[in-house]
């Protein structure tokens, strides 16, 4: 892969009583073994149906090394995040006999680590897993930071645990066989981390957003790794979201309602393109963010082929959903807008009349 280290970049996350890496180059199976340990007896490891021979080929390994790994194939894409899904897992868990030292990895997507994490959160009340994520948005967002979880029919990630993993494994070989458009979507939080923290990012992509939407592109190991950086950095200060955390939320207010609204069937990074869209005319009504800012979110996003709009006729049931976004407060609606380039703030309570204004803005 071209823009590819030798070397792996290895990314420190802390803020845990047991700090891990995020491990960013290519061919990095070999390090699996190690991050499992000599502890553990049994592994499983959960991939999507679209990832089958992956897992198996993972499972092949590490039983060639010694372990009883077994494979557990999970629905592709948020079909995963369920209930009955996370229910599949324990069963098999608890028939293979796995234990407090047996350790689960994740291979797959945002939703199969946030299913992966969450099964290792809630087994026994917790054992170690290494997240190996396979999409661009997995690598520089969902496999980093120990938020797990899955979805309910009332909302998006509403059941979860902050349960850190032991490792990440960023494999950028993985990404080739990624459909254009899982690409694309995981762009969207880059260019969060961008407008949040590292406005480079945007510069790199503004310079040549072909390049940018190519996994092969000269500027992907730059991109990845810079975004990757901005994650760590602030989950490393407050794994718990007790406060900064919160600006890796930008965009995801809207987003959220928006995915609940589509029955899961859009693309997280999709929503959280129109959300941001969405939070920059929000920022800029609330007289923050100043016009160039708010409008280059519209060309970097559309740059990539990133949506910018949403159905007009969906407000009134996108603003009953947000009610119970995790940043609300009792009646209290909160968003994170920014008061300029990475100065992300928390507004609270806006007034109803510039949410609608703000909608109109990204209405369809
Ligand atoms: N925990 C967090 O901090 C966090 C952060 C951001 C997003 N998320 C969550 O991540 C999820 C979105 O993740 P995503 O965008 O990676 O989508 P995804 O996990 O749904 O994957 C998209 C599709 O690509 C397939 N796939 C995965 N890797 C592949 C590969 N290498 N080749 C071919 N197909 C592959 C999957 O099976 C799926 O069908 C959402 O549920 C979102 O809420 C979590
Ligand atoms: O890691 C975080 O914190 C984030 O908010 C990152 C988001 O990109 C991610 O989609 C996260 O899952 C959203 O969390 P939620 O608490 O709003 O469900
Ligand atoms: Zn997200």
């Amino acid at each position: 892969m071209s823009g590819t280290p030798a070397e792996p970049v290895r990314i420190r996350v802390g803020g845990t009583s047991e700090p891990y890496d995020v491990l960013v180059g290519t061919g990095l199976l070999g390090e699996l073994a190690a991050l499992i340990g000599t502890s553990a007896r049994r592994v499983a490891i959960l991939h999507p149906e679209a990832l089958a021979a992956t897992g198996e080929a993972v499972r092949e390994d590490l039983a060639a090394q010694g372990y009883e790994a077994i494979a557990v194939q999970v629905p592709n894409a948020e079909d995963a995040k369920d209930v009955a899904v996370a229910a599949y897992c324990w069963s098999v868990l608890g028939q293979t006999g796995f234990t407090r030292s047996d350790v689960i990895v994740g291979i797959g997507g945002g939703a199969t680590t946030d299913l992966a994490g969450f099964v290792a959160a809630s087994w026994l009340r917790g054992v170690r897993w290494i997240a190996m994520p396979t999409t661009l948005l997995g690598m520089v967002d969902a496999a980093v930071g120990g938020k797990t979880g899955i979805n309910t029919a009332e909302g998006k990630n509403l059941v979860g645990a902050f349960h850190p993993p032991a490792g990440v494994l960023a494999d950028l070989a993985t990404l080739e066989s990624l459909p254009r458009n899982d690409y694309v979507s995981g762009l969207a939080e880059v260019i969060k981390a961008g407008f949040i923290a590292d406005p480079v990012i945007l510069d790199l992509i503004e310079a040549d957003p072909e390049a940018a939407r190519d996994p092969l592109g000269k500027d992907t190991a730059e991109l990845i790794t810079r975004a990757i950086r901005v994650k760590a950095d602030v989950v490393s200060g407050d794994l718990k979201e007790a406060g900064r955390r919160e600006i890796l939320n930008y965009g995801h207010t809207l987003a959220h309602a928006i995915e609940k609204a589509e029955r899961y069937k859009w693309r997280h990074g999709a929503a959280v393109s129109v959300g941001m869209v969405y939070a920059a005319e929000l920022g800029r009504l609330a007289g923050r963010l100043d016009d160039a800012t708010a409008d280059r979110h519209r060309t970097v996003l559309a740059a990539v082929g990133l949506p910018l709009t949403y159905r007009g006729d969906a407000w009134p049931r996108l603003l009953e959903t947000m009610r119970v976004d995790k940043k609300s407060r009792g009646d209290m609606l909160r968003f994170i807008v920014l008061d300029g380039l990475a100065k992300p703030v928390v507004l609270e309570a806006p007034d109803p009349t510039l949410l609608v204004a703000a909608y109109a803005e990204v209405s369809a």
